[in-house]
């Protein structure tokens, strides 16, 4: 199609954009991805794997059947193996345990497997769980064969019955001493294993959580290796049922899968038994804390929330850069339509998500080093930080995936009708996005734990408890530190978010306490006071990514030029989520009604002021077209001339009349003659 005035518009509009940047994008490139090297590194990786034609798809996932969508994300994630395994240039460059991170944590990953990578769960799970939960021999046993791709496992947890409530779990796995094996039992409907990726029809192992009964006791859910299918024929083992669950909102490639066992045995030493063992007699040796068990999820939690920090990153920079070269309406009658990002409202729509990226990204780089820290202790036989890893972990989660799947919403909803279209790629965004809301611990599940947590940690400080770092605020202070800021300062917006959440704390645990003190039982009180709890732990979360985000940007060894751009975007996420809040703010005396007057017209302000450097924030991203894969978001704006062309792949625009008009439209317009 011969180029139109208005598609050279569209270039020229990002040209004008990319050249009033006023600070380093190149620094941000860096910052974000943790250093010069990381970003050569996944440069590189990137370049080996989008030059592959091996993945290129013929066509688009939407026009394939169910079966072959699957078998071409199938393919194109058994060559990602086959590639790490066999490219020298990568395994010299980062290694195989790196470049699976880089591909996996990048935006790479869900590029090349669009629709949901049927191998996805055996890095993100199975690989993970034989580490965090495995003997240094089972991992030696187990981890060269998943390495290289010889064994595929999953995760399978959930049951049709039973998603949240793991002490529910109805599977069970009985020790039998005289065989020295477990028996694995799907006793109901309700225990069928319901949800696991790559279950289907792909994985042949899956470690399961199972009930562990020995010498007739249960022992609450464990970890098990257990082996699905056979390693020749591919079918399933005898006393195993395997299928698919059918067609899911988004990631459809994923072959989420259910499971049952018929009295399938397995051997003792497949009980993943770094926490706790059965001896070949039955005897059972406890962990040092039963919830180590729940590690794995802990780990992947984290990794969620850079999961959806990546698929926020990828939406908002569509939504920017359409916004830049989209013209609609007038804004002073008789002038030329202007972009549609010189609409405040418009503004206010996108400039807050590319705050959030850094949010999240600051928050999660916090957690991720805690998680860390916190691994290494348990390792050395020190479980005291475990509670706040797993608050920490269940709360960012549950923020990110939340912040995520809105602002991705928010970024369909201002490209307009165009963000409905698959070939934007905000549909696919926001299904995969979505879904980190539900799984790995359902959000609503996920803020009660940290508010169990918070209130926990207020009596414990009124009994004169020392406190975790994350929650050490709500230790009573002198009345004087109490005192209202006198100034709206980056860092009394912080502590206005402190003062906030507790007095949240403090009014629900009062609240608690009277009706547990008028006769009701502690369980009810809680059910009855969760909404007030649930939002406690939101704004608790809400004040930890302010903090973070804070420091991360005052520590940035960045220019001051870029540090300017990035306090003006951390100035904005405050303001934006006090003036959304304001009634928390205002009713634990945080702030005043006359500060929100003067926050409201700072936002305004700083909507103008980051309104420039909108799209050259978003460059910064440095997400290449392929991994973008979108005709609204594309690097040089041609979007009309990319839409039209996407257009006319459509099976359907094949023929001029197509062979359903000649079977039931036409019969129907011609019944009359
Ligand atoms: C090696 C290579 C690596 C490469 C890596 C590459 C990296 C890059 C990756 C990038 C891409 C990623 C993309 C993703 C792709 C999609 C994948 C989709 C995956 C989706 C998978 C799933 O979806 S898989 C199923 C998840 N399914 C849940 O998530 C159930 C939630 N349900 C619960 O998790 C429990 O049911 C729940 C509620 C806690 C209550 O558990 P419960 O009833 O036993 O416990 P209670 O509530 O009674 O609590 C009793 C006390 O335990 C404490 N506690 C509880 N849990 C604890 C814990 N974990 N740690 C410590 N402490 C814990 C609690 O704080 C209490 O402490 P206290 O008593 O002191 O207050
Ligand atoms: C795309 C996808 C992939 C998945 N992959 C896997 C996998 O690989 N392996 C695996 O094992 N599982 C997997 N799951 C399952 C997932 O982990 C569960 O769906 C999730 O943990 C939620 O559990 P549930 O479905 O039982 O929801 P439910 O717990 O039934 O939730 C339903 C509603 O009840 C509410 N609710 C439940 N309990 C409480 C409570 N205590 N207090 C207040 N409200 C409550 C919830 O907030 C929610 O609103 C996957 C799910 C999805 C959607």
């Amino acid at each position: 199609m011969a180029k139109t005035s208005e598609n050279h518009q569209c270039m020229d509009d990002l040209k004008a954009e990319r050249e009033r940047c006023s600070f380093n994008k190149h620094e941000i490139t860096t910052l974000l991805d943790g250093g010069e090297d990381k970003t050569k590194q996944r440069r590189k990786i990137e370049k080996v794997f989008l030059s592959d034609p091996e993945f290129l798809d013929a066509t688009r996932p939407e026009y394939l059947s169910h079966e072959d969508r699957y078998a071409n994300e199938l393919r194109k994630a058994c060559h990602m193996i086959r590639k790490f395994n066999e490219d020298e240039e990568i395994q010299q460059l980062v290694g195989q345990m790196d470049g699976i991170r880089t591909l996996m944590g990048s935006g790479l990953g869900v590029a090349l497997t669009k629709d949901g990578n049927p191998l996805a769960l055996h890095f993100i799970m199975f690989m993970p769980s034989i580490m965090g939960q495995g003997t240094v021999e089972q991992q030696g046993e187990w981890m060269g064969r998943a390495w290289s791709g010889e064994i595929i496992g999953t995760y399978a947890q959930t049951e049709l019955g039973h998603g949240t409530f793991l002490r529910g779990l109805e599977t069970t796995a009985t020790y039998d001493p005289s065989t020295e094996e477990f028996v694995l039992h799907s006793p109901t409907i309700t225990s069928t294993k319901w949800w696991p990726g790559g279950l289907g029809k792909t994985a042949n192992y899956a470690v399961v959580m199972a009930q562990l009964y020995t010498r007739g006791r249960c022992h609450g859910p464990h970890p098990f290796i257990v082996q699905l299918r056979d390693e020749e024929t591919h079918q399933s083992l005898p006393g195993v049922t395997l299928g698919e669950i059918g067609p899911r909102l988004g990631m459809n490639t994923n072959d989420n899968g259910f499971l049952c066992f018929s009295h399938h045995r397995i051997p003792r030493t497949h009980l993943l038994m770094k926490h706790s063992q059965v001896l070949q007699d039955g005897t059972y040796v406890r962990p040092a804390n039963d919830k180590l068990a729940y590690g794995t999820m802990v780990f992947v939690r984290v990794a969620i929330c850079f999961d959806t920090y990546r698929q926020l990153q990828r939406a908002v920079t569509i939504a920017t850069r359409y916004s830049a070269i989209r013209r609609q309406s007038e804004l002073v009658p008789g002038q030329p339509e202007p972009q549609i990002l010189e609409y405040q409202t418009q503004q206010y729509k996108i400039l807050p998500l590319i705050a959030t990226v850094f949010g999240i990204h600051f928050a999660a780089q916090s957690v991720w080093q805690t998680y860390n820290d916190v691994t290494g202790s348990i390792h050395d036989g020190n479980l005291d930080l475990l509670p706040e890893l797993h608050t920490l972990s269940c709360g960012l989660k549950a923020l990110s995936s939340s912040d995520a799947a809105n602002g991705v919403e928010t970024c369909r909803l201002s490209c307009g009708g165009h963000g409905y279209l698959a070939s934007s790629n905000l549909p696919r965004i926001y299904t995969t996005t979505t879904a980190a809301i539900t799984y790995e611990g359902e959000n609503t599940v996920m803020w009660l734990q940290v508010a169990r947590y918070l209130i926990k940690s207020f009596r414990e400080a009124r009994q004169g408890h020392r406190l975790h770092h994350s929650v050490s605020y709500l230790t009573p202070r002198p009345a004087s530190t109490h005192a209202l800021q006198t100034n709206l300062s980056n860092a009394a917006l912080v502590e206005a978010f402190r003062v906030a959440v507790s007095h949240l704390v403090g009014e629900v645990a009062a609240r608690l306490q009277g009706q547990c003190d008028s006769g009701m039982v502690f369980e009810h009180a809680w059910n009855a006071c969760s909404v007030q709890l649930a939002r406690c732990a939101q704004v608790h979360i809400r004040y930890f990514t302010c903090e973070e985000f804070l420091s991360g940007v005052e520590k940035a060894e960045v220019s001051e030029a870029t540090r300017g751009v990035l306090m003006r975007l951390c100035r904005l996420y405050l303001v934006f989520h006090i003036i959304g809040n304001q009634g928390d703010f205002l009713r634990s005396g945080a702030l005043t009604p006359s500060d929100m007057t003067t926050l409201e017209e700072e936002l305004a302000t700083l909507l103008a002021a980051l309104r420039p450097d909108a799209v050259s924030l978003v460059d910064s991203f440095d997400i290449h077209d392929r991994i973008l894969d979108s005709t609204l978001g594309c690097w040089d704006g041609n979007v009309y001339e990319r839409m039209f062309e996407e257009a006319k792949k459509s099976p359907l625009n094949q023929k001029d009349v197509p062979d359903a008009y000649y079977k039931y439209l036409r019969p129907l317009m011609k019944a009359s003659l």
